[in-house]
């Protein structure tokens, strides 16, 4: 078996504050894998940590078996790794189409960057139409990104993680904001843009979760209090009770 992301020992101290303690998570290749725990619980904090937006206090992170601990967000993106944002991260004065063809150049081979824009390649134009397409925003293509709706701005964000050609993907509450009819229609993308993509999700939204993990990892003030499949964390009674109370896990 052979695992996209591990972090072995991972810990975050912000001054005299500590955020996470000793995280041990493995996410096998091509495993949808989610993240979930109360508000506070630090959820935010490791995704930082794996994209590099902060530097962990202890640990390692590895990304398909290179060791990218503390490493700086570009660096870890050219191993592979994209994140989408909770609030969305697209260019706003861009046209949802340029938007995309600034993530598939953002993934071009490092030589090859400069001179893909300026010859206006046409593998980076048919990589970019192609996931318009594969996110169903054909018909925006010329559309400001900030013109779009909320739900639409979402989708061109996973597009453009797809369009890096990132083989793993953080994404960060990707129902959040959305109704309820949206949010299963973003799922629904999400699974079918994703396949064979290694998927570390967090979110709030328990529809969401059970729906779309193969696995599940709960972290409750800093640890990881359980792991496993969508049924047994249902049926775990440590997860239960940091949710629902102590009634609850009886
Ligand atoms: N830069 C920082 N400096 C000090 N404390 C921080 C910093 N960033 C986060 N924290 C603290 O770390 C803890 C975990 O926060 P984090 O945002 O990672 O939790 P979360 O699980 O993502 O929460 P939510 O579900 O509400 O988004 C919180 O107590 C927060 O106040």
């Amino acid at each position: 078996m052979t695992h996209a992301l591990v972090l072995s020992g991972v810990e975050k101290r912000f001054g005299a504050t500590q955020v996470l303690y000793g995280v041990d998570l493995s996410i096998e290749t091509g495993e949808r894998h989610a993240l979930i725990g109360p508000n506070g619980a630090g959820k935010s904090t490791l995704f930082n940590l794996i994209a590099g937006a902060l530097r962990p206090s202890a640990g390692r992170i590895e990304l398909n078996g290179a060791n990218i601990t503390g490493r700086a967000p570009y660096a870890i993106s050219r191993h592979g790794l994209a994140r989408s944002f909770q609030t969305t991260s697209v260019f706003p004065r861009l046209t949802a189409f340029d938007n995309l063809r600034c993530a598939a150049l953002s993934g071009a081979p490092r030589g090859a960057r400069w001179r893909n824009l300026l010859a206006g390649s046409r593998a980076i134009d048919e990589r970019a139409r192609g996931v318009l397409e594969a996110v169903g925003l054909a018909a925006c293509e010329h559309r400001l990104a900030g013109a779009l709706s909320y739900a639409q701005q979402r989708a061109l964000d996973l597009g453009m993680a797809l369009a890096s050609g990132a083989h793993t993907l953080l994404l960060d509450e990707p129902t959040a904001g959305m109704s309820r009819d949206e949010a299963r229609d973003a799922l629904a993308l999400i699974r079918a843009t994703t396949a064979g993509k290694t998927l570390l999700m967090v979110e709030h939204d328990m529809e969401a979760v059970f729906g779309l993990a193969d696995r599940i990892s709960v972290l409750v003030r800093g640890r990881i209090i359980a792991t496993g499949t969508p049924d047994a964390i249902r049926a775990d009674a440590a997860v239960r009770e940091a949710y629902l109370g102590p009634a609850a896990a009886r």
